[in-house]
């Protein structure tokens, strides 16, 4: 069962050596249960930060996180200990940092379980069910170093799928491999929503990869900056009132551009802008 997200007005700052660096300065985001999402922007946008925040890695600032209705920010060190553990799957980027290298997949996968199955006391999958879900079938008794670079990528997966999270987070998963590798990744992440409904949320500079997940959610400056659904670009509306225009749109427009606003009797809302 997949885990819900809600990012309300969530800032985040980096405190060093006495200055601030404000890495998200109000991000209003939804994610239903079972949905898979795209995280892209330029590098610096905010990113890697939003993931660590919604892996319960860092607390944010300021601002609302809930994942599966637990608001993070309330939560005991302990309690947000166990929900790291259990119920949020994390894969960072580089293949090897998620793999012990002397260890086979099946240990990897193994080791990712055992303290979910003692906090849970659930019925974990086989490890070769996990490794047939990313199509590694056979592959058990390998070692990573064994493994080509696109098969590391899906065991790193595989251990982080393991524990069988309601939410799986994936930092750049593609970013090292060919188009053959990508598509493999991709095939493993919607073969994990599929079989699951796992909730999945994937970093990425690779517009093909967001394209094939379905919703792609731009940042830009710490904050929304627009989605992309099925093909089609929607603005977006911030929570301090503000509409965010698709880049691509953006980039046309100088700041300060005026748009008329054309409200049909049926309530729909176009934004019309003048040329000269
Ligand atoms: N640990 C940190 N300490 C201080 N500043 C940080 C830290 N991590 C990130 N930042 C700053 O926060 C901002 C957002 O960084 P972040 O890594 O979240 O962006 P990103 O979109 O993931 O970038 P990239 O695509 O390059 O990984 C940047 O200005 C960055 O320099």
């Amino acid at each position: 069962m997949g885990l819900s997200v809600v990012c309300r007005r969530v800032v985040h700052i980096y405190r060093i050596e006495g200055s601030d660096v404000v890495a998200l300065s109000g991000v209003d985001l939804s994610i239903s249960s079972g949905e898979m999402v795209a995280l892209v922007g330029p590098s610096g946008s905010g990113k890697s930060t939003l993931i660590s925040l919604l892996a319960g890695l860092m607390r944010p600032s300021a601002g609302r996180i809930s994942i599966g209705g637990y608001d993070i920010g309330k939560l005991s060190d302990a309690e947000l200990n166990r929900l790291r553990g259990t119920e949020i799957g994390v894969v960072l980027q580089g293949a090897s940092r998620n793999l012990l290298p002397y260890a086979s997949l099946h240990r990897n996968i193994w080791l990712a379980q055992r303290r979910a199955a003692a906090t849970r006391g659930i019925e974990l999958a086989e490890p070769d069910e996990i490794l047939d879900l990313v199509g590694l079938s056979g592959l058990g008794r390998a070692r990573p170093h064994e493994l080509t670079m696109g098969q590391r990528q899906r065991a790193a997966l595989a251990v982080g799928i393991a524990a069988g999270p309601g939410l799986l987070l994936v930092d750049e998963p593609t970013s090292q491999l060919d188009t053959v590798g990508r598509d493999e990744v991709v095939a493993a992440l919607r073969a994990v929503n599929a079989a699951r409904d796992t909730t999945i949320v994937v970093v990425t500079h690779d517009p093909e990869v967001g394209t094939r997940l379905g919703r792609v959610v731009t940042i830009r400056d710490g904050r929304v900056g627009a989605e992309g659904r099925d093909g089609q670009d929607f603005a977006v509306v911030a929570g301090d009132g503000t509409v965010q225009l698709p880049p691509e749109i953006l980039g046309e427009f100088p700041p300060g551009t005026l748009f008329l606003v054309d409200q049909d009797e049926d309530g729909s809302v176009r934004l019309l802008s003048k040329r000269d």
